[in-house]
């Protein structure tokens, strides 16, 4: 999986790939980031990339033509890709639009925006534009590195061996259930016995239920297509719940 990232802080990303997942599948090859710095793609000798907003108002607003340079220069390989920006105004990003992407085996080019966005022109050069959520960042580049950390935990053997992408509890459609290592008690906080048990069934049946009950409290939207066996233990917990 290939992505490229245009940007005025190249720092920030580079920074973030250095390290645990997304850093070891680099390394490992199962994965590249190309980082490039609009400013190597303007030609005036303050390397500008940005000018006052037409119409007024407060902000600067990034120019089109540095985006446009890297654009034609990183294109002119002929490889097919798939030009994102991250914007607040784009669709909303999610595991499926991770898995999405993965899927679809194309190289992601993330456009990172900086100031009060970038001119509106750049969107007769996106193929899409995805948000992270409702909230203005500083930029795209917190975007941009979500949507890399999301899609390299899906590439067979970024997790290592003893983890797999299909154990993520979003993989699976529900919050996370909780996790406890040593010690034993703290600060008069025990682990639950269960998980002290050796009983691999009932371990993995408390895990189901505590993450169904974590998933109910915080988001109950997504308790929907319940196979079962799940909508099973649910009326349990509704039911220990209610009395
Ligand atoms: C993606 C990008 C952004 C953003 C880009 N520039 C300012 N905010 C916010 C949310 N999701």
């Amino acid at each position: 999986m290939k992505f490229e990232v245009l940007t005025i802080f190249p720092e920030v990303i580079e920074c973030y790939l250095k390290h645990g997942v997304v850093g070891r599948a680099l390394n490992k090859g199962i994965a590249e980031v190309k980082v490039y710095n609009l400013r190597d793609f303007t030609t005036d000798r303050h390397r500008k990339v940005d000018d006052y907003p037409y119409g007024g108002g407060a902000g600067m607003v990034m120019q089109i033509e540095p985006f446009y340079n890297a654009l034609r220069h990183i294109k002119s390989d002929g490889i097919p890709r798939k030009v994102i920006l991250l914007s607040p105004q784009g669709r909303r990003f999610s595991q499926r639009i991770a898995k999405e992407f993965y899927k679809e085996e194309k190289t992601l080019t993330l456009i990172c925006g900086r100031y009060e966005g970038i001119d509106e022109r750049i969107k007769a050069f996106v193929d899409e534009e995805i948000s992270i959520g409702d909230y203005v960042l500083s930029g795209g580049e917190l975007a941009a590195l979500v949507i890399i950390d999301s899609v390299v935990r899906l590439i067979p053997g970024a997790l290592g061996d003893e983890l797999s992408a299909e154990e993520d509890s979003f993989m699976k459609g529900f919050l996370d259930y909780p996790h406890y290592t040593r010690p034993e008690e703290f600060e008069g906080m025990r682990v639950p016995d269960i998980l002290l048990s050796g009983d691999h069934k009932k371990i993995a049946l408390w895990r189901k239920k505590e993450a169904l009950r974590n998933t109910l409290k915080n988001r109950p939207d997504l308790l929907k297509n319940l196979s079962a066996e799940d909508m099973k233990i649910l009326k349990e917990l509704c039911s220990e719940i209610n009395k």
